[in-house]
């Protein structure tokens, strides 16, 4: 990869590969965009095939969160960083701080939380070398665990895309195909379960799917059978690009709505989903729950205030449904706009991001 024709197209700021002999940490963090303010965007953790591949990652993982943040209304930048490794078998305490050191030293640029791969207690290993973490144990005053929280905001987003679709926001009865049942999904479906929704899910791990099937009454699917389901809505909450050549074609949803990000494999897949008449609801607009909820710990964490905000992804996505329509775009685009044009507001009186005091997590 020619990494600065890359970095110049989209304007990223900034890439930091960070290496520890002693702990093995391969890491890289990349900062997107800091208009709006310190970027923030968890770190993940998982086993790239190649070193390019990671970077890859991190880099589309990045700026997804200007978006997201953008879109969400948040005085945020996007920024995100992978770790080279697998998160059962490769993590070691060292490994954390050493990374959290890293964090320290880009003073406040750049906040991290959870992703795919990292737990709360990683979270408390950077947090002693750094205070620029969230998602660290609810006893330091902290919002814990993002995921549930983004379970919320999808299904609250679910909602909205159900009305666009089917002209009314109700789940009973619905047949929602999940692929992915983590710890993102696993709240969705307890959402879903209450409201009386039908479930049909996939994972690649056994356990967590016999979870859903036991607490939620769930079908289970093979993983690649999980497109074809005859469903109502697909929610894809795994990993990224699953929406592409070969699933669109055999996708029978009316909908799709998840919490996966960077859900189309590329931009013209959206236009091919919005050509078949399907609702997607832009991945960054409803997975927005986890870093709205993180990112109230700058404020000093209000669980209640978090949850009110996490609750306007409803209208958000109303708001991009309208825009589609107004302008003739596929939803995806209409979120970009919205996102973009936030930013570029911003821009006018603000460039790069500078440490102030609302930056400060010490007084959460
Ligand atoms: N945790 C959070 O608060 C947020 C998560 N997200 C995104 O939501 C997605 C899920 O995140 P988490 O639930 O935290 O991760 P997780 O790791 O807890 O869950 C992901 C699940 O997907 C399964 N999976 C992986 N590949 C699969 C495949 N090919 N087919 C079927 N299942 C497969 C895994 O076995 C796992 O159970 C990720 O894309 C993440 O980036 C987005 C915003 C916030
Ligand atoms: C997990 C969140 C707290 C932040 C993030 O990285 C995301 O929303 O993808």
């Amino acid at each position: 990869m020619e990494l600065f024709r890359y970095m110049e197209q989209d304007d990223y700021e900034q890439v930091v590969f960070c290496q520890d002999k002693n702990s093995g940490l391969k890491a890289i963090i990349v900062i997107h965009d800091t208009t709006l303010g310190p970027a923030l965007g968890g770190t993940r953790m998982w086993t790239y095939e190649t070193e390019e591949a990671a970077l890859e990652d991190a880099l589309r993982l990045a700026k997804g969160m200007t978006y997201k943040n953008a879109a969400a209304g948040l005085n945020l930048g996007g920024g995100k960083t992978v770790i080279i490794g697998d998160p059962k078998t490769d993590k070691n305490p060292e490994m954390f701080r050493a990374f959290g050191r890293y964090i320290q030293g880009l003073n406040g640029r750049y906040i991290t939380a959870e992703d795919v791969g990292t737990t709360v207690h990683d979270m408390d290993l950077i947090h002693m070398e750094t205070d620029f973490v969230t998602g660290i144990s609810p006893e330091s005053g902290s919002s814990g665990n993002p995921s549930p929280v983004t379970g919320y905001g999808v299904y609250k987003g679910m909602k909205a895309a159900a009305k666009e679709a089917f002209g009314d926001d109700s789940l009973t009865g619905k047949t929602i195909a999940v692929q992915g049942v983590g710890n993102v999904a696993y709240a969705l479906c307890e959402h879903l379960h209450k409201e009386g929704a039908r479930l049909v899910v996939t994972d690649i791990n056994q356990a967590a799917i016999q979870r859903a099937v036991d607490d939620f009454g769930a079908e289970s699917v093979e993983p690649d059978a999980i497109y074809d389901v005859n469903c109502d809505i697909y929610a894809p909450c795994a990993l990224g690009a699953t929406i592409n050549d070969e699933t669109i074609p055999i996708i029978k949803a009316k909908v799709i709505a998840g919490s996966a990000n960077n859900q189309l494999k590329e931009s013209r897949h959206g236009d091919m989903i919005h050509k078949r008449g399907i609702i997607y609801a832009p991945d960054y607009v409803i997975n927005s729950g986890g870093v709205i909820n993180v990112a109230d710990e700058l404020q000093g964490y209000n669980y209640d205030r978090a949850m009110k905000k996490v609750e306007t992804i409803y209208d958000s996505l109303q708001k991009v449904f309208a825009i589609a329509k107004r302008d003739h775009i596929p939803t995806y685009l209409a979120a970009d706009r919205m996102a973009e044009e936030r930013i570029k507001s911003e821009y006018r009186s603000r460039s790069q991001f500078l440490l102030n005091s609302h930056h400060i997590l010490s007084r959460r």
